[in-house]
């Protein structure tokens, strides 16, 4: 038994009765907790099991008992929390001010997301949508700086709807080179330059709820073009210049307010940034701080770049800017970095905006130009979309405002500032929900300008736990916000296949047209989230799809004592390729039989794969099926078209990486070296359901498995009963691919008219230091007493077995070591297959 003196170590004074009775109690519970929580823990074994065997029998598919359970758990919820009404959710949501009162709770990007996943909001909260946008104006707010060589107090405001800026209160001392924050309702002035030329320590803070400006506690030193950020519910000041006279002094020093401490408040030194910078720009991606550029204490323009993790408390670099930039603009969204205009270390006016992945860390990407060069102008972003207002052009200050359409990279124009300035501080808002003094959530309406209470019915609360009941609940629910992309390759193909080699050999994607570029980035996102897309605008015939179809179908309807002729004994993906029964793979081995296995969420490997192969090398010892005369020239064809494909995709990746476009070019031209190529054309047959034949318990068509080498370009049956390469009307075969998503769901990945569904192997996610995945995906089996079979055409690709695969100097960095050592790709592919092989 425990006694206070044993646990504590104290031999005198004895605890009291009552407290080592409290401790008593404490052993036992914590006797039964971990009692109870084995209990949970073969509660949970049983369940999976009987699922698996439920689902493999056919009984019920594993998501009907999730939606099952899901049900169940509403009613749960509903009996617990009685609602003295009977409609049904749905019916309720119809009501409008439900809707609208949900919606306004979630905000404009949480209600997409609830769109994504329920089925039954997506339509009421589609039918509020104008109003929600409404509900949400976005302000701008352009706080001092300096027009004509003065300072400024003036703040103006723009009304992003109605396209007008407006006068807002003036700051209560004029500002130049300051720096504008919104955090936590209000808007921060931080730092600059007052009249009398004097570096500002100042801080004045704006409300957005009574419109007034008020002192802060100052910084610890007066910082002119500071760079500042909010971060994790704090305000942070970095850098800038500093007169001690006769010298200015660039800063190193960077400081932190916390404005929830302002009654005691004051700024917490923070570790020195890695050099001094004045006129940088700093911005906050995913609760990390980002400092950019700037200039020395020579007034040399930098674009070196580093980050603090607050958490971590340490700044390290980051990938520096393509350019230097001093004076320019920045601002996050999507989760990247944008940096735009500035001058250089020339002092020449820069027109160029390029954008950083701070998580991918694989440098920065030019995506646009300004339509002028320009210099002390200001970004701000909200809900995803990017400002750039005001700078100086030539000799004059302008009241130019922009915003980017990110998926063209073109510049739309709202309304001039009122005062045309530079060196301001710019902060974007979302002035809808408030939270008032007494606590209680609350709208400006639009028309009125009053503010309303945001609870037009009491139902919220029961709403919201329905929401998170749902959510938590169910994989169905999540699962409808994840789904792989369809790219359209042709406006990089085009450019790309016009290149002569030479010019692959230099050529990056900063050099691409725009169009281009945009496909580039498809890609990266796509495989950086997914692993996967389906790509159309490949240029690959439709009849070359046709016929290697056909023929995997002719072959595989052959009666198997034919098949069987075609196969050499020896194992699956053996040189001279032929043909495998059932029996052959079980591609889920590589996973269980990995160290580290169970990732894919299966405990062992799955019984031998429900699948037939025939696979085509093009070595020239090929086997080839004599019932049908036309294998090798079909399947010669269908491989030389999908590996243009390849190369277009390397080229795509080489761009994605910020390398020349011919970069991977080498490690691919198996011409020159045919044998050591493992690009082959694996013809896959997977039968229909025969009763009496059903799978066993866990058995599925294919296994959980990443590929295992490059690229892998799958032609699924698109069509159970007619053309292929049809451009609608498309039925494809139940019991299809499934690919895991970044949630750990499992969601169908049914084929796209005309399209490839491509996939990145684990050789592309070493290169590329895991910028690019390496995705689960498996068949699963159709339901039963479904009739139809499925064919598809799976061509794998990789590097000649020679290549040492080890992640590109691109993908490494600071921030980012790399995390796999140099392989073979050849012994990479052996180890994997040997394990697969049943
Ligand atoms: O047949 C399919 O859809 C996928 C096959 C596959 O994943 C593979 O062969 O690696
Ligand atoms: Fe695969």
């Amino acid at each position: 038994m425990h006694s206070w003196a044993a646990i504590s170590g104290i031999s005198s004074p004895q605890p009291s009765a009552p407290l080592n009775q409290v401790l008593d109690a404490l052993h036992s519970q914590q006797g039964q907790l971990s009692l109870l929580s084995k209990h949970l823990a073969s509660l949970r074994d049983e369940h999976e099991a009987l699922c698996e065997c439920l689902a493999s029998h056919g009984v019920v598919p594993g998501e009907r008992l999730m939606a099952w359970l899901h049900r169940r758990r509403f009613a749960e919820a509903r009996r617990r929390h009685p609602l003295q009404c009977h409609e049904s959710l749905e019916s309720l949501l119809q009501a409008k001010e439900l809707s609208l009162t949900v919606a306004a709770r979630l905000g404009l990007s949480g209600s997409a997301t609830a769109s994504a996943a329920s089925r039954a909001l997506r339509g009421s909260l589609a039918a509020v949508g104008p109003e929600l946008v409404a509900m949400f104006p976005l302000h701008l707010y352009a706080i001092g700086g300096e027009a004509g060589g003065d300072a400024l107090a003036s703040v103006e405001r723009l009304d992003v709807r109605e396209n007008r800026w407006v006068q807002s209160a003036p700051l209560r001392s004029p500002r130049s080179g300051c720096a504008a924050v919104a955090l936590s309702g209000h808007i921060y002035a931080v730092g600059g330059c007052g009249v009398d030329g004097e570096d500002l320590r100042s801080v004045e803070r704006f409300s957005l709820w009574d419109s007034e400006w008020e002192e802060v506690p100052a910084m610890s030193t007066g910082r002119d073009e500071l760079a500042a950020a909010a971060c994790g519910g704090c305000l942070y000041a970095m850098g800038g210049s500093h007169l001690v006279w006769p010298v200015r002094h660039v800063l190193d020093s960077a400081e932190q307010f916390d404005p929830r401490s302002h009654c005691t408040g004051s700024w917490q030194a923070l570790p020195r940034l890695s050099r001094e910078r004045c006129a940088a720009a700093a911005v906050a991606v995913r609760r990390r701080l980002l400092v950019l550029g700037g200039c020395d204490e020579d007034g040399v323009a930098l674009c070196s770049a580093e980050s603090f993790d607050p958490t971590g408390g340490r700044w390290v670099p980051l990938p520096p800017m393509k350019r230097p930039r001093c004076n320019f603009a920045a601002a996050a969204a999507g989760g990247r970095v944008l940096v735009a205009g500035g001058y250089d270390d020339n002092t020449r006016d820069v027109d160029t905006v390029e954008h950083l992945d701070p998580w991918q860390s694989i440098g920065w990407e030019s995506v646009a130009r300004l339509p002028v060069p320009r210099w002390g102008v200001r970004a701000a972003s909200s809900a995803g979309t990017i400002f750039i207002v005001g700078g100086k052009v030539n000799e004059y200050e302008v009241g130019d405002t922009q915003c980017m359409d990110h998926a063209s990279g073109n510049w739309v124009s709202y309304a001039q500032l009122l005062q045309p300035r530079r060196s301001f501080g710019l902060a974007a808002v979302m002035q809808a929900l408030m939270l008032a003094p007494s606590g209680q959530s609350l709208y400006r309406d639009r028309d009125s300008d009053d503010l309303q209470p945001l609870q037009p019915c009491g139902l919220i609360g029961f709403v919201g736990f329905i929401f998170l009941a749902g959510s938590c609940g169910s994989e169905q629910a999540a699962m409808s916000a994840n789904e792989v992309p369809v790219i359209d390759l042709s406006a990089f193909f085009k450019e790309w296949e016009s290149m002569p080699a030479e010019r692959r050999a230099t050529t990056k994607v900063d050099e691409l047209p725009q169009e281009a570029r945009t496909v580039v980035r498809a890609w990266r996102e796509a495989f950086g989230q997914f692993g996967f897309c389906h790509a159309i605008g490949h240029g690959i015939p439709d009849e070359v799809i046709e016929n290697a179809y056909a023929c995997a179908r002719k072959f595989f309807d052959l009666p198997m004592e034919e098949k069987k002729l075609s196969d050499t004994g020896r194992p699956y993906g053996s040189a001279g390729g032929g043909f495998k029964a059932q029996g052959a793979e079980s591609v889920s081995k590589t996973e269980t039989d990995n160290p580290g296995g169970e990732v894919a969420g299966i405990k062992k490997a799955r019984p031998f794969d429900r699948v037939e192969s025939m696979m085509y090398f093009g070595h020239g010892n090929d086997v080839i099926p004599t019932a049908v005369p036309e294998y090798v020239d079909v399947m010669e064809r269908y491989r030389k078209e999908v590996f243009r494909l390849l190369l277009g995709s390397m080229a795509l990746t080489a761009a994605s990486l910020d390398l020349p476009l011919g970069h991977f070019e080498p490690f691919f031209l198996t011409e020159l070296k045919p044998d050591a190529a493992p690009n082959s054309v694996r013809l896959a047959y997977y039968p229909a359901y025969i009763e009496g034949q059903e799978p066993l318990p866990g058995q599925m068509r294919y296994g959980e498995h990443t590929d295992y080498t490059g690229f892998t370009f799958l032609w699924q049956d698109h069509n159970v009963s007619g053309p292929q390469t049809a451009s609608s009307g498309l039925e494809a075969p139940p019991g299809g691919l499934q690919v895991r998503m970044p949630d750990g769901s499992w969601v169908d990945c049914p084929p796209k008219p005309k399209a490839f569904t491509i996939n990145a192997g684990d050789l592309i996610q070493a290169w590329t230091n895991d910028v690019f995945l390496s995705n689960y995906h498996r068949v699963v089996n159709p339901p039963p007493g479904d009739r139809h079979d499925r064919i598809s055409l799976v061509y794998f690709t990789g590097p000649t077995n020679d290549t040492m695969v080890e992640p590109l100097p691109t993908c490494v960095g600071p921030d980012r070591p790399a995390r796999y050592s140099a392989i073979s790709a050849g012994e990479h592919l052996s180890k994997k297959l040997k394990v697969s092989n049943a």
